[in-house]
């Protein structure tokens, strides 16, 4: 079975997708580490992630760099929502994403575009969100978690802009497949928010 998960930054759509693959025993890919990956790999070259070659000669990343703590920084999640938009890193990442997805017995994906683009043929898709404020208050206590020095409106307003940023690109915005289900986080805790989505999967595997 293929479970899409999308949803925007923060909404919690990382831990469901990981709780739904230990549930079902299916391996699991955070696509947008791999935005991730492309972007800080441009800023480490002193490169402009708006810029579409320095974005593209980025694409070739060492596999090492999908370990790298520096991906989970506000700066790694900002150049990745700029490098995300050029149509030819979409392209350069697709197969590998396309590839993940259809080994056999399936597997659980997240990201913005697994529902729409990657995997349309998902069995179970999800689009999970919540409200901006509660985003960006899980992605401050999550970052302060990690030991980096972050402020609540900083983060707040980074995750606005890429909240517009993703959804307003032209390639694969970030936005709700028709047959994906909606499942709203803000007043759930990791817990609840599991239950439901294990709830919601199974009513679209029946
Ligand atoms: N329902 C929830 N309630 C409270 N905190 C949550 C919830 N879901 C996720 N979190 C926390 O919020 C942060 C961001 O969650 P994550 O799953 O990484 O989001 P995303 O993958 O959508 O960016 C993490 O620290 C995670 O533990
Ligand atoms: N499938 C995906 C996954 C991520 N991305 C981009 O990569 C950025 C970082 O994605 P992420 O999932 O790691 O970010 P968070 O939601 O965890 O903050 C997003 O803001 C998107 O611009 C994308 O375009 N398509």
């Amino acid at each position: 079975m293929i479970i899409a998960v999308d949803g925007p930054a923060a909404s919690g759509k990382g831990t469901i997708a990981k709780a739904l693959a230990r549930h079902y025993g299916l391996p699991h890919l955070d696509t947008g580490l791999l935005y991730r990956a492309v972007g800080i790999s441009v800023l480490r070259h002193g490169g402009d992630p708006a810029n579409a070659l320095d974005a593209q000669r980025a694409c070739g990343f060492e596999e090492v760099l999908l370990a790298d703590p520096g991906l989970k920084s506000e700066a790694a999640g900002r150049a990745a929502s700029i490098v995300s938009a050029h149509p030819a890193v979409r392209a350069a990442l697709l197969e590998r994403q396309r590839a993940f997805a259809a080994q056999p017995g399936g597997a659980v994906l997240d990201g913005r575009d697994i529902g729409t683009v990657i995997a349309p043929e998902a069995r179970a898709k999800l689009f999970v969100t919540a409200t901006p404020e509660v985003r960006a208050r899980r992605r401050y206590d999550e970052l302060i978690g990690l030991g980096l020095s972050v402020d609540y409106d900083h983060v707040l307003g980074d995750i606005r802009a890429r909240d517009e940023r993703d959804s307003a690109r032209s390639a694969a915005p970030l936005r709700q497949a028709e047959d994906a289900v909606l499942l709203d986080t803000s007043a759930l805790d990791v817990a609840a928010a599991v239950a439901a989505a294990i709830a919601l999967v199974e009513a679209a595997a029946r």
